[in-house]
């Protein structure tokens, strides 16, 4: 039996990627289709809820869903570490999964690995990140994921050196680690991790160049995961062995 989806955000940029996912994908369906004209209550009778709207619904979207016992893929942005806490305890009252997925993006997701990795070995760490000018919300939630992985691999180093970070143009510091938020035409998403120390520095960078193609692998991975989760789960790391211990 095929998996019904209520897809929240199906007209949006990410919507419309993820619909054209399920569309080719085997045993799942698109059942529901919300917009911003949709009553929430339309989720009723679905298996799984896919939300790509805004962070200012997704809140009211999860709690929705964990009204009917329904699993969540979240891939919509501004769930820090600090705002998936006010959420735990309705999951796991409710007894479903929610999997909240920064980046759907595997070089994304293999880039902030790679930071988290290289962050013991540098005190100096910086985030620049660049997006659309359309885009509603910073930092992103890419970035601050990042930031929230690296400090955890610092944990026996402790905060990175980031001086004089009560001047604004520093950047806003999430978890220790300074973010800088480009928003501009002609780019879609690009983020640097700079990481600096004695004599030397090192730059991460990822770029989304076509996002139908960087984000579909892992819209089908995380499709079939997030249906049979339980509890709260962070990042596309969880899903894919990296080999590195980022999660
Ligand atoms: N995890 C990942 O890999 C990625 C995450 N994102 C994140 O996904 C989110 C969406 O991004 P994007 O697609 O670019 O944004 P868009 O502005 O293109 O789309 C937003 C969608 O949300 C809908 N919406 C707005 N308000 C409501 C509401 N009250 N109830 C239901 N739906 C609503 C809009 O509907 P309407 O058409 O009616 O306005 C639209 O379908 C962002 O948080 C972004 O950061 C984006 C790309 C990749
Ligand atoms: O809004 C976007 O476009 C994106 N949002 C996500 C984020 O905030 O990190 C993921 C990706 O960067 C694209």
């Amino acid at each position: 039996m095929s998996t019904r989806v209520a897809l929240v955000g199906a007209t949006g940029k990410l919507g419309t990627i993820i619909r054209a996912v399920i569309d080719e994908l085997d045993g799942f369906e698109v059942a529901e289709v919300l917009t911003s004209q949709s009553d929430l209550s339309s989720i009723d009778g679905c298996d799984l809820v896919v939300d790509a709207s805004t962070p200012a619904v997704s809140m009211m979207v999860i709690r929705a869903a964990a009204e009917r016992g329904i699993n969540v893929l979240v891939g919509t942005s501004g769930w820090s570490a600090e705002r998936i806490a006010q959420v735990r305890s309705t999951v796991d009252a409710a007894g479903i999964g929610v999997v909240f997925i920064p980046n759907f993006s595997l070089g994304s997701v293999i880039g902030s690995a790679l930071a988290a990795l290289a962050a013991p070995f540098f005190d100096s760490i910086e985030i620049v990140e660049a997006h659309q000018h359309t885009k509603i919300d910073s930092p992103s939630g890419t970035a601050v994921r990042t930031a929230e992985l690296v400090a955890a691999a610092r944990d026996a180093q402790g905060p990175v050196n980031a001086p004089h970070v009560d001047q604004r143009a520093r950047g806003q510091q999430i978890a220790s680690v300074p973010i800088h938020s480009l928003r501009r035409p002609g780019v879609i998403a690009k983020q640097d991790v700079i990481l600096s120390g004695a004599g030397e520095s090192l730059t991460i960078t990822h770029d989304t160049v076509q996002p139908a193609a960087a984000y579909a692998p892992g819209i089908r991975l995380a499709l079939p995961f997030a249906r049979d989760a339980r509890g709260v789960v962070v990042g596309l790391e969880n899903i894919i062995d990296l080999g590195l211990s980022a999660s």
